[in-house]
């Protein structure tokens, strides 16, 4: 339709203006009613508020606030799994669009009582074809057409053509918003990412938006691109809105430090650590000494080392290390010769291949210093009994 425009009437700078700012309105509209208020309960508004929200929203053409928040909560609950509505083939083109586009049979149950008992949701449900049609289409056209005489421009560019933007912005945030970005507060799909928060007006910080759904704001900071964010401060400041839901700032900052940790362990997954002292074999005097007539070891602070792969490597010469086999170097490394520096006790630490019976006594000569910042996932942590 938006084509047979550009055939039928030439775009007007005006008609062009109000198209931009229509969208905007719509988009505003949309983004604060159908997502953030009636699927997420982000912020509380006066009456004369949310019934313009229910007005404008409609002009989007996406069915009724209550059955948009009924899929949109089902897709917050069920994320990632086959009965989240807008992925279950987990194919681009079905979350893209074809959620919306095709009718599903099935709907995972989520709870939208709050939305049954809300006079302003059941008036948008009862009048949604008149609004729809008024908001999308006869309020453009009677701008345009009684503002400056173009009257099919206001039907094609600022009726169609914004819908069908309305349509691929909403896809989008479906689509892309789940594949591009980056993962700051959780691992899951959503992403963030400041191209996608453009194309979709303010809804492209996506991964913070699903951990924290009830936030009003989709950029948590105030100079982040988020128009709707911008929108609702200026309303609860004129007294539009009377209450706004801010995450707890605790629980962002554990949420981000936890993703950092996350890609730190992946980083200290592929660093080669010394062996665990448990899984080492204990060793006595005698067996140090026979068995350091077949290969170079070295006792140093309760662990024996096998410098033969690194004889040639060390710094110290090689005499360091082959004129003291068999015999316990401790106070030479730890200062009596030299005094070794933090990186020669981490190569010192991946050449143990046994613990002196008796000798470890401090926990600071176990622990490498490279080590002693380790992440450690609780999972892993030895299980103790209470
Ligand atoms: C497995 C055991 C050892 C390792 C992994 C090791 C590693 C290193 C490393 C990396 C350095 C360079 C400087 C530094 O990072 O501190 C160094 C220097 C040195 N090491 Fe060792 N070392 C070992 C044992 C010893 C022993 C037993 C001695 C003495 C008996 C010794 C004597 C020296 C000396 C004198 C230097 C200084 C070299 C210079 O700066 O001219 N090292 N060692």
């Amino acid at each position: 339709m938006t084509l047979l425009g550009f055939w039928i009437t030439p775009l007007q700078w005006k008609t062009f203006i109000l198209f931009f700012v229509y969208l905007g309105i719509n988009a505003t509209a949309f983004i604060a009613g159908y997502h953030r208020l009636w699927s997420h309960r982000a912020f509380n508004p006066t009456k004369s508020l949310e019934y313009t929200l229910a007005f404008f929203g409609a002009a989007t053409c996406m069915r009724t606030n209550i059955y948009y928040a009924r899929d949109h909560r089902a897709h917050h609950c069920y994320i990632d799994s086959e009965v989240d509505p807008c992925m279950p083939t987990h194919n681009f083109f079905w979350r893209h669009f074809g959620w919306f586009a095709v009718k599903q049979s099935y709907v995972a149950p989520v709870d939208v009582s709050d939305l049954l008992s809300n006079p302003v949701v059941q008036w948008q449900v009862k009048w949604i074809w008149p609004l729809s049609i008024i908001s999308s289409f006869v309020l453009p056209v009677l701008v345009a057409g009684l503002g400056w005489g173009d009257w099919w421009g206001g039907f094609f560019y600022a009726g169609s053509m914004r819908v069908n933007c309305m349509h691929y912005g909403t896809a989008f945030a479906n689509s892309l918003a789940h594949w591009l970005g980056d993962h700051h507060f959780d691992d899951r799909s959503p992403r963030d990412f400041l191209f996608i928060n453009i194309l979709t007006f303010g809804e492209g910080y996506h991964n913070f938006h699903h951990q924290f759904p009830m936030d009003y704001r989709g950029g948590i900071e105030w100079w982040q691109f988020d128009p709707t964010k911008w929108f609702l401060y200026a309303c609860y400041c004129l007294g539009f809105v009377t209450q706004l839901s801010r995450a707890l700032q605790n629980e962002v900052k554990k949420a981000e430090l936890s993703m950092e940790l996350k890609k730190l362990h992946n980083v200290q997954d592929r660093i080669k650590w010394a062996s665990d002292p448990e899984d080492l074999p204990v060793v006595d005097w005698e067996k140090f000494q026979e068995e350091s007539t077949t290969r170079p070891l070295v006792l140093i602070a309760g662990f024996i080392h096998d410098v033969s792969s690194f004889m040639d490597e060390h710094p110290g010469g090689r005499y360091m290390l082959a004129g003291n086999m068999g015999k316990d170097v401790t106070t030479s490394f730890f200062g009596g010769v030299y005094n070794h520096s933090n990186a020669a006790h981490n190569i010192m630490s991946i050449l143990r291949v046994g613990v002196f019976k008796g000798g470890v006594q401090h926990v600071d000569e176990i622990i490498p210093p490279g080590e002693q910042l380790r992440i450690v996932q609780t999972k892993d942590i030895k299980q103790t009994s209470f």
